[in-house]
């Protein structure tokens, strides 16, 4: 196995994508975690962009990390001055790093309009800026932005960027797809181009604008480059970068490459979810290899199969990536998929037994009104519970009545909600107030029941999402309401439909307390 070594610019240019912030605290946290993962460089940041960033190279040097290398990035020197004189520079080398990457200009376009400085002064200013810190820093690494498109501008001129580099000793010249508009076919042959003039070891750096930057990646690879830089979720300016979660997996799995050990590939969904977590970013389920979806499987079809063989719709097995599959319920919904969801809940169920098809009909009714248990799998498994006879009521509902009142057109609205419920013998009245009624309902429903079961009081009401469903008409439509609630173990899912949204909201609350006290009873259950 040949190795690749891994360069993670998530603290940098994952940064500089629109909604993405991360404090010190939350780099410094991540690159642990990136070093468990064993990411072989972090770049940390361009410390001669802001104090945030100095204040993490001062920072991470009081950390220990197992393996990682840190590096820090910023530019070639400024023209007009030399390297001693540029405050990039100098900030480069105060920040102790032990590798820094610094990005030139290879595109002749780019030196003319962005510099707006002569082509010969791009190339000095390349080499004694790497020359400059060669000699104060254990390794540099050159980012030769631009690199693809400035090649087919004026080949001549971008190779003679990265003679430059190579001259002045950088331990890595990176190709970088800055603009993210290269397509797998050229990059290949630019590479096979680059390999005849430059012997330093090559990197690849590129961006996900055309949605190429994986493929891209790994076709680099393919052509003998060494290092691939990327960030965890394909973060960063635009688009994105290209996405590490995808490119270590296929590094290892489908390439052969020694890059991370078995052990460390298995934390990778968990770091995915970090990242999103510390971005305060809802991960996308959609994600290869580490979405939640990723190896979710709807269709019947499909279900049966994988049921008889995981591969039959699998590329890989999800463990390996820290992953699981998933069977959803819905109307594409067949008995494989009733009877994996009914193992999956230890629920005692018999392909052959009539409540298996009671509850597949039933499923297709209901998601023909609107329903949806795909997000609400707390919600169907208390309706297999129904189905089997083993739902127990712990209450019932005598009535609610939700009050919405705005006094003044300059005050709040004011909601208050009331209930009645009745638990064994015993009738309880209760009032609420809330921020909305839905709110207000939560409130007094929880007020009633708890007095009854305090263990209500460990739920927390973690996402609520209202669709209008597209059969009805204007404010007549049928309303679906999706709730997602939690305790200190677990998160579940609850769906309720009606013309009313309070309606609506309240079959979702009741399914949502209701999974609880289940979920509760069966804890108490084992531990006796
Ligand atoms: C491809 C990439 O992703 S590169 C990384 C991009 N990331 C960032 O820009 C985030 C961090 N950047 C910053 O904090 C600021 O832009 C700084 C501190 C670096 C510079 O700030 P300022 O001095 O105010 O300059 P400003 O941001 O307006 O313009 C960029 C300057 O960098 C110069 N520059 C751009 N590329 C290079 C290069 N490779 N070498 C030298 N100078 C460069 C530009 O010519 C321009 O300088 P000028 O206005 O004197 O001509
Ligand atoms: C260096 C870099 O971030 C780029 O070229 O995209």
């Amino acid at each position: 196995m040949s190795l690749v070594k891994l360069y993670d610019t998530t603290l940098r240019d994952g940064t500089q994508a629109e909604d993405i912030s991360f404090l010190v605290e939350d780099k410094l946290r991540i690159a642990h975690r990136l070093d468990e993962l064993g990411i072989h460089y972090i770049e940390g940041g361009w410390p001669g962009s802001n104090p945030k960033d100095v204040a993490f190279f001062k920072d991470i040097k009081k950390e220990k990390l197992s393996q990682a290398k840190i590096a820090a990035f910023g530019s070639t020197r400024r023209a007009k001055i030399t390297p001693d004189k540029d405050h990039n520079l100098k900030t480069l080398v105060q920040a102790e790093p032990d590798v820094c990457t610094i990005f030139g200009k290879t595109w002749d376009f780019h030196v003319r309009e962005a510099l707006r400085i002569s082509l010969e002064e791009n190339v000095e200013l390349i080499f004694d800026s790497l020359e400059f810190l060669k000699s104060r820093v254990p390794e540099v690494f050159y980012d030769a932005e631009h690199f693809f498109d400035g090649y087919k501008a004026n080949p001549e001129y971008a190779i003679k960027t990265l003679k430059a580099a190579q001259d002045a000793k950088a331990d890595c010249i990176v190709l970088c797809d800055t603009n993210g508009g290269t397509m797998p076919f050229e990059l290949v042959d630019i590479i096979k181009e680059v390999r005849k003039h430059i012997s330093t070891p090559l990197g690849i750096h590129t961006h996900n604008d055309s949605d190429c930057a994986v493929a891209n990646s790994l076709h680099a690879v393919d052509q003998g480059i060494v290092q691939i830089q990327g960030t965890i979720n394909g973060f960063g300016e635009r688009c994105g970068n290209a996405n590490l979660c995808s490119i270590i997996p296929a590094l290892r799995l489908k390439m052969q490459k020694e890059c991370v050990s078995d052990e460390q590939l298995k934390k990778l969904r968990a770091l995915s979810r970090f990242v999103y977590e510390l971005a305060n970013i809802s991960p996308n389920k959609h994600q290869p290899y580490v979405g939640n979806s990723a190896f979710a499987h709807k269709g019947g079809v499909h279900v049966s199969a994988i049921q008889r063989h995981p591969e039959t719709y699998e590329h890989l097995r999800p463990e390996l990536v820290g992953n699981m599959t998933r069977v959803l319920i819905s109307d594409l919904s067949g008995r494989s998929n009733i009877l994996a969801k009914a193992e999956e809940f230890q629920i005692n169920m018999d392909s052959k037994d009539p409540v298996t098809l009671e509850i597949l009909d039933n499923i297709k009714e209901m998601e023909n009104r609107g329903y949806q248990f795909e997000g609400a799998e707390a919600s169907f498994e208390l309706l297999m519970k129904r189905a089997l006879g083993t739902h127990r009521k712990f209450f019932s509902i005598i009535g609610f009545r939700c009050i919405d009142e705005k006094r003044h057109e300059d005050q709040k609205p004011l909601s208050e909600a009331t209930v009645m419920v009745k638990v064994g013998g015993k009738i309880e009245h209760t009032a609420a107030e809330g921020n909305g009624p839905v709110n207000a309902l939560d409130n007094a429903l929880r007020k009633a029941l708890e007095k009854f079961y305090p263990k209500l009081k460990e739920v927390k009401l973690l996402d609520y999402k209202v669709r209008v469903l597209p059969a009805g008409q204007g404010t007549a439509s049928s309303i679906r309401v999706l709730i997602e609630s939690g305790d200190k173990e677990s998160r579940w899912g609850t769906v309720g439909v009606s013309e009313n949204i309070v309606d609506a909201s309240y079959q979702a609350l009741i399914d949502s307390i209701e999974y609880k006290l289940h979920k509760s009873e069966e804890t108490e259950n084992v531990k006796k």
